[in-house]
């Protein structure tokens, strides 16, 4: 499958995913470990990609994207954005809304 198709799939598959440098447990950046603790404190589940651990999906993903850092937040397949995005909305209380109405989360 070509790295398009499996990040569409990925994207189809989950409706909130970060694609992320490390894993929440072991993030490889501090903007990536800002974020999946943003999008944990929420309570919601969520999918991450290792981006360090997929080359393919790394070097396309910005292009796919249209946005060149890490990590990206995607929700029922459109970019939200980065950490600087997450961390505002998380700030604002609109994170975990988003992702109850997401993910029905009470
Ligand atoms: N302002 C960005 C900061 C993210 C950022 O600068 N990430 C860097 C360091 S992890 C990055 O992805 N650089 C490009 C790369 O590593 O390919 C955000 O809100 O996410």
């Amino acid at each position: 499958m070509d790295v398009n198709e499996r990040i569409k799939a990925i994207l189809v598959e989950h409706p909130v995913v970060l694609f992320m440098k490390g894993t929440p447990a072991w993030p490889m950046c501090d903007f990536s470990a800002r974020a999946a603790q943003a999008l944990t404190a929420t309570g919601a589940r969520f999918q991450t990609v290792n981006v360090q651990a997929d080359p393919q999906i790394r070097s396309a993903l910005p292009h796919f994207s249209n946005l060149s850092t890490f990590p990206q937040l995607f929700v029922q397949g459109e970019l939200m954005g980065g950490c600087d995005v997450i961390e505002e909305l998380h700030q604002a209380g609109e994170l975990g809304r988003m992702m109850a109405d997401v993910l029905a989360v009470p």
